[in-house]
């Protein structure tokens, strides 16, 4: 069964609509990482499934009840849901303990200690019980949000940007961090970045938003290889478009040279775009070969340790690809491109 299911669900501030008719699922134990643009929708989708607003449209099941739909609305409190979110911070005139303990009114003392024992063991910070927030580092007080959130083992936790304040240099080992104790505690997780970095980290299948929907859900390689749309190969890729000309189900004319692609697609249109990312990209010497392609050129360098990386101008685009070993262009110099064989992303214009 499903934990989470929103569907159809719009919203509107005032006069401007947010979520527009939005369908997404999450599976049990599942975390889902709800990743796109600022301004399309993230937080929003957040708080209609914790029930901090009330949408205009559509339905959202929570482990199979009915919290919300234009008749009935559950409240936060009666939804069983953990929240992290970047704006709820710990209560600083309560200790890591109490700030853990503090959904936890319906146990009695012992039950109460015992679950806070357990949950500071879960997230690494014995022996910190009875200091306050402001002793702790950035790291750690997430460590005790995320207890609180779960101390009271909720069937959902919603997570918005909880590592937006933390140093980039723990951040991932937190992530990591983060992710053990949520699947170690069996819960299912909603995620909110705008960071793919971290999308790719923590969760288990994205869903990119893109103008209040869900434009695609699936695992990080799904997205990757079969975008369904230019918006969601854009978002995940620092490629380029190039202007496609469908020759057979394998093969594209491009202004610079034939691609190939390693799957066969239908087509119903002969003419589009190609998505290219910067590995699928290789730089020839225009001494070379004298191919009848179009040229790019050459705008700037950088060394990484083991080769060099150039900002390339192809078709008006700039894009970063790496050059092969030993290989060296100069500035402004033209150069072929050769498309390598990949499973091209072709769409129709
Ligand atoms: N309380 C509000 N009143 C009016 N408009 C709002 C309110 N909160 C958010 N909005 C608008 O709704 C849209 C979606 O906001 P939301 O916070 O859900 O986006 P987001 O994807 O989480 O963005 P970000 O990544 O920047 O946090 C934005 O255009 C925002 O300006």
């Amino acid at each position: 069964m499903s934990s989470l299911i929103l569907q159809g669900v719009s919203y509107h501030y005032n006069d401007t609509q947010v979520l527009h008719d939005l369908d997404l699922t999450v599976g049990k134990d599942e975390i889902v990482c709800l990743l796109g643009a600022s301004g399309c929708g993230k937080t929003t989708t957040l708080k209609a499934i914790a029930g901090l607003i009330e949408t205009s449209q559509g339905r959202i099941f929570i482990d199979g009840k009915l919290v919300s739909d234009e008749s009935s609305f559950i409240s936060p409190e009666h939804r069983n849901i953990g929240m992290m979110f970047q704006d709820y911070a710990l209560f600083p005139h309560l200790t890591v303990a109490n700030n853990i303990a503090f959904g936890l009114s319906s146990m009695d003392k012992a039950q109460k200690q015992q679950r806070v024992d357990e949950m500071l063991k879960l997230v690494h910070l014995i022996g910190c019980a009875d200091r306050f927030p402001h002793q702790l580092s950035g790291g750690q007080q997430q460590r005790v949000a995320i207890a609180r959130a779960l101390a009271y083992r909720p069937s959902l936790l919603l997570l918005d940007e909880p590592f937006s304040n933390i140093d980039t240099q723990v951040r991932f080992e937190l992530i990591a961090d983060i992710r053990r104790i949520i699947k170690t505690s069996q819960v299912s997780a909603v995620f909110v970045t705008h960071s793919k970095e971290e999308a790719f980290a923590f969760s288990d299948t994205l869903a990119i938003m893109h103008r209040g929907k869900i434009a695609q859900q699936g695992s990080p390689e799904q997205l990757f290889s079969m975008p369904s749309s230019k918006e969601v190969a854009q978002f995940l890729g620092q490629g380029i478009y190039l202007s496609a000309e469908v020759l057979t189900a394998t093969e594209y004319s491009t202004p610079f040279g034939l691609v190939k692609s390693y799957i066969a697609h239908e087509h119903t249109a002969k003419a589009g775009e190609i998505y290219v990312r910067p590995h699928q990209i290789e730089l020839v010497s225009d001494n070379i070969h004298n191919e009848q392609s179009e040229r790019a050129t050459i705008l700037s360098s950088r060394f990484i340790g083991s080769a060099y990386v150039y900002t390339v101008v192809i078709a008006e685009q700039e894009i970063e690809v790496a050059a092969q070993y030993g290989q060296s262009f100069d500035k402004n110099e033209q150069v072929i491109i050769k498309i390598k064989p990949h499973t091209v992303n072709f769409f129709e214009s």
